[in-house]
């Protein structure tokens, strides 16, 4: 019992540490600045762009939490595929098998100078016990000593020659595992991953590492626990038959008790590593947004939740500790018991002289050994069945086919340009089916030209530009490029053609001129400089280390990210430009900067241009803009024509803005000192949205494309 206590509360201590050390860090985390590394090693793991996305409110209602059925849903596994995870297990081994096989012979080695123990000892017992004791092969003490000393200097040189290379091994097989999960999870569907992200992140880092250890730390104890007791049992049979069928009979009760206690420990193991997966998910959305967190004193909500679900880790790891305490504590008992029996009936065969002393104290060593080799055995099954528990979650990733497949398709030629066209397209989120986000959706742009989307927020713009990258596929419709339906291109190809500008753009750890040829890593410096000056990014040529300046080390504007961000699609030379302006309003000088280089592109480029436009210094640069309301195009035209049209849906849609814009201008004027020239442009601006919504006669208007 008291090994069964101890075993409980050692578990149980260790899972309440681990919990506490949890939720410690994650309290620690929600109250630390919110530039600290954590979050913004968080942010840059690609979080950052759906989270943000789903906190504003229109988009809150999309962001249902990610629950287990979801998950299942994308992890559509069956029983038989978690039945093949022990092959793929054993078969992971299989690269690895020249340093095993080396391993596994060490092994040998090392087992049968430790199982020569017991023996050696009851010989030494039954020699010094003699009258006059003649060692074996006329060898003098010193040279018998000696040669035991060599015997067990081997066994200890092969011990550790196997421990490294057994671990070694194990940590070559994780790491190719985790590049393999790694691998698969970029190439699955945005929605997936970032849907069931913290789940992804788990079976990337927790699962990999079991599957691991259990292939190779657990098989080589497994190893030395069949060779323990099997040469055990045998070394007993030689020394007295009886005795040992003794022993035996506690075995076939022991082994039920591993195979229930394995199969326990397996549907808990997959249990742990869900929940595991809801905690990380969660920690990550609420590290991420810790701005919002700290900014709303959300601190104490999330550290509620984050609790339950820790509290969720721990009831399902004390149940495994109870499990585990009762095994191993009920296996312990009876090992005492079978030596206790061993003892009282060898005693009296002893008293017999049907056995000696020395050969009744070498089997009970012998059975320390096949007791300890059966419970190893036990820990070792156990282990095997906690790494097919992780080791389906992992094989599910890298099974899983995506709903995009990135290979098949034809090559798109990258000097290939045409029109793009989209027809009835019909789309709904695979999360939210049945809600029509765009229906019979139909807008065709010329090689060349550009159009600026325009609509409420939430009427579906960026959604079309998801669709154009292939994000998602159109349930109904399709969109052609050059005649060509573009899922008829194989997905890369596909994408290269396209430059995309997004609201917020993402900057990696690395240079600056590392994340302008970011997906284009063999870019010249030449090049980088030159898309980053068409880019307008004059302020990088300011910085004293230029484009070698760390991103960390920076604090950039909205505006020069974005302007970085345009940097890095010209820099691929886009058949297309996506462009999908930051909603959040820039200072006027960065507004400036960014039309101008999207002037220039517009100028000297035969580039596509596609805008999701929200300030109307942006949208009137576009040759045509359209309105989208209803999932569908309800209007389309140039900047005047809409402008002129004293009905137009686009009047209402900017008299909103204006209204916004005219709320936010007098706040930002009378709190901040603006420069001269951002008040200059701001105040034109506004005047010009006011010209629009007082009806104007159309020659008094002017256009601030002639403007530019
Ligand atoms: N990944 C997603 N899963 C489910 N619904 C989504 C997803 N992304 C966007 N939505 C929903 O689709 C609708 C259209 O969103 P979209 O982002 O395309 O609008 P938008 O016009 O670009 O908005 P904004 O101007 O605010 O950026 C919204 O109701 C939004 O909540």
């Amino acid at each position: 019992m008291l090994g069964v206590s101890a075993c409980m509360i050692t578990g149980s201590r260790q899972v309440a540490a681990t919990a506490s050390l949890r939720s410690a860090f994650a309290r620690q985390a929600l109250v630390g600045s919110p530039g600290t590394r954590i979050s913004e090693r968080l942010v840059r793991a690609g979080s950052s762009s759906r989270i943000r996305a789903y906190s504003t409110q229109t988009k809150q209602e999309a962001a249902k939490p990610v629950n287990s059925g979801m998950l299942s849903r994308f992890f559509s596994a069956g029983p038989s595929e978690t039945g093949s995870s022990f092959r793929k297990i054993i078969a992971l081994a299989k690269p690895e098998k020249r340093p095993l096989l080396t391993a596994i012979g060490l092994l040998l080695v090392s087992s049968s100078v430790s199982m020569s123990i017991p023996f050696t000892i009851g010989k030494l017992i039954d020699f010094f016990s003699t009258a006059d004791p003649q060692i074996p092969l006329g060898l003098s003490t010193w040279q018998a000593s000696g040669g035991l000393l060599v015997l067990f200097t081997v066994g200890a040189a092969a011990n550790a020659g196997r421990a490294y290379l057994m671990k070694m091994a194990g940590q070559r097989i994780v790491a190719r595992l985790r590049e393999q999960a790694y691998r698969s999870a970029l190439h699955q569907e945005v929605e997936f991953v970032e849907r069931g992200e913290g789940d992804v992140l788990s079976r990337l880092s927790v699962d990999t590492s079991i599957v691991g250890e259990s292939v190779t730390q657990n098989l080589s104890d497994g190893l030395r626990a069949v060779v323990m007791s099997s040469v055990g049992l045998g070394a007993m049979f030689y020394l007295s038959p009886t005795l040992t069928t003794i022993m035996l009979c506690v075995v076939p009760p022991v082994s039920f008790g591993a195979v229930f206690y394995g199969r326990y420990l397996k549907k808990l193991s997959n249990r742990t590593q869900e929940a595991m997966g809801e905690m990380s998910k969660h920690a990550t959305e609420s590290l991420s947004a810790l701005r919002t967190v700290q900014a709303y004193n959300a601190q104490p909500q999330e550290q509620e939740k984050f609790h339950e679900r820790v509290t969720h880790v721990l009831s399902l790891a004390k149940k495994e500790a109870v499990a585990s305490g009762i095994f191993f504590g009920s296996t312990g008992w009876s090992g005492n018991v079978t030596i206790l029996a061993l003892l009282g009936f060898g005693g009296s065969l002893v008293s017999q002289g049907q056995i000696t002393v020395g050969d009744l104290t070498s089997l009970l060593l012998y059975t320390v050994y096949v007791g300890g080799g059966l419970q190893m055995l036990t820990s070792f099954f156990s282990s095997i069945m906690r790494g097919i528990g992780a080791g389906s979650r992992v094989f599910e990733l890298l099974g899983r086919k995506p709903a995009i497949p990135m290979d098949t398709g034809i090559a798109l030629a990258p000097e290939r340009r045409g029109a793009v066209r989209f027809e009835h397209v019909g789309f709904e989120y695979p999360s939210r089916k049945g809600v029509e986000i765009l229906r019979d959706f139909n807008l065709e742009i010329g090689v060349g030209e550009s159009v600026a989307i325009v609509g409420t927020s939430g009427s579906g713009k960026s959604s079309i530009q998801s669709l154009l990258l292939r994000y998602y596929d159109p349930v109904r419709g399709k969109v052609i490029f050059d005649g060509q339906d573009i899922r008829e291109f194989r997905v890369d190809t596909w994408r290269n053609a396209i430059g995309l500008v997004p609201q917020d753009p993402i900057l990696f750890t690395g240079t600056i001129a590392s994340n302008i040829a970011f997906g284009n890593p063999t870019a010249t410096r030449e090049k980088i400089e030159n898309a980053a000056r068409e880019a307008n990014c004059e302020f990088v040529w300011g910085m004293p280390k230029g484009f070698d300046t760390e991103i960390s080390r920076l604090s950039l504007s909205g505006g020069q990210r974005q302007r970085l961000a345009i940097a890095r699609a010209l820099l691929k030379k886009p058949a297309i430009l996506a462009l999908d302006e930051a909603t959040s309003s820039l200072d006027a000088n960065s507004e400036h900067r960014v039309n101008d280089a999207v002037d220039k592109i517009l100028r000297k480029r035969q580039t596509t241009c596609l805008f999701v436009a929200h300030r109307l210094s942006t949208i009137a640069r576009a040759e045509r803009i359209v309105v989208l309301e209803d999932g569908r195009i309800t209007e389309s035209g140039t900047y005047r024509q809409l402008v002129n049209n004293l009905d137009s849906r686009f009047r209402v849609l900017m008299a909103a803005q204006l209204n916004a814009t005219n709320t936010q201008e007098s706040a930002t004027l009378s709190d901040s000192s603006e420069s001269a020239l951002g008040e200059t442009e701001t105040l034109a601006e506004t005047e010009e949205l006011q010209e629009m919504v007082e009806p104007a006669p159309p020659a008094a208007a002017k256009s601030p494309a002639a403007k530019s």
